[in-house]
């Protein structure tokens, strides 16, 4: 479970202090995907910085399975995290240099040896649909399938939360249903899943939507569990 609770967040610039996300409070149930809309700007991002352990709020706690994440040390703080969330981007963030089942690995590979770790590498490609891409290179995989390979290496430490910022932002259309279509999956398997969008459609799909505006959660929660 996510508990989000009075996060506020302000940067410090040189024309004085902003003001990001204001007192913003929810809380993710394990097994749930919640979805968080809001217009460019509004701190989407900056809630899932937030609850990756990678943006210390302003005020506020942050809980995930009741340990408060700011409350550690920052060493304390990856490793509680490190196995428990992983994220995907819009922008894949693949490693040129690595095959599709190297990028896979790659979250796990300073901890245990690559003969252990591939088995399970290619559980997981064999899972997003890319059995045949195992040897290939970022460069020669359409931009769905880079999406797939980065979701199959976010799963690679078997994390209880997926968090997901804009992954179908880069792709056409019917990619995006292929990468909403794996998400789906993913929830139906047990996954907790906060996906950002600018893609109402595409969120609801989730049991449940946050919408953002300039930094407030509005009122507005649409529970579509409830319609
Ligand atoms: N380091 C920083 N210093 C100052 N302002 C920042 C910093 N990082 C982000 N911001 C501001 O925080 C606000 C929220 O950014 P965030 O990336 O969370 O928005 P978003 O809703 O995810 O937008 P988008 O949909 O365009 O990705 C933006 O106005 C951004 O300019």
């Amino acid at each position: 479970m996510i508990q989000f609770q009075d996060i506020s967040l302000n940067y410090q610039t040189s024309q004085g202090q902003i003001v990001i996300l204001k007192n913003v409070s929810f809380t993710v149930p394990s097994g749930e995907w919640i979805s968080l809309i809001g217009p460019s700007g509004s701190g989407k991002t900056t809630i899932l910085k937030i609850i990756a352990g990678l943006l210390k709020p302003t005020e506020g706690r942050v809980c995930i399975q009741d340990v408060n994440m700011y409350e550690l040390s920052k060493v304390k703080r990856h490793e509680q995290l490190r196995t428990k969330v992983a994220s995907v981007y819009q922008q894949f963030r693949l490693l040129p240099q690595f095959s599709a089942v190297e990028n896979i690995m790659l979250p796990l590979i300073p901890y245990q040896k690559r003969k252990e770790l591939l088995p399970r590498a290619h559980s997981l490609i064999e899972k997003v649909g890319l059995t045949q891409r195992l040897h290939h290179f970022p460069e020669q995989l359409s931009g769905g399938e880079q999406q797939r390979v980065a979701i199959a290496r976010a799963l690679m430490t078997e994390p209880e939360i997926l968090l997901c910022d804009e992954p179908t932002g880069n792709l056409d259309h019917s990619n995006r249903d292929n990468v909403l279509s794996l998400l789906e999956v993913l929830h139906a398997e047990g996954k907790t899943i906060v996906l950002a969008t600018h893609d109402e459609l595409a969120a609801t799909r989730s049991n449940r939507i946050l919408a953002l505006q300039s930094g407030v959660l509005e009122e507005r929660i649409m529970d579509y569990d409830q319609v």
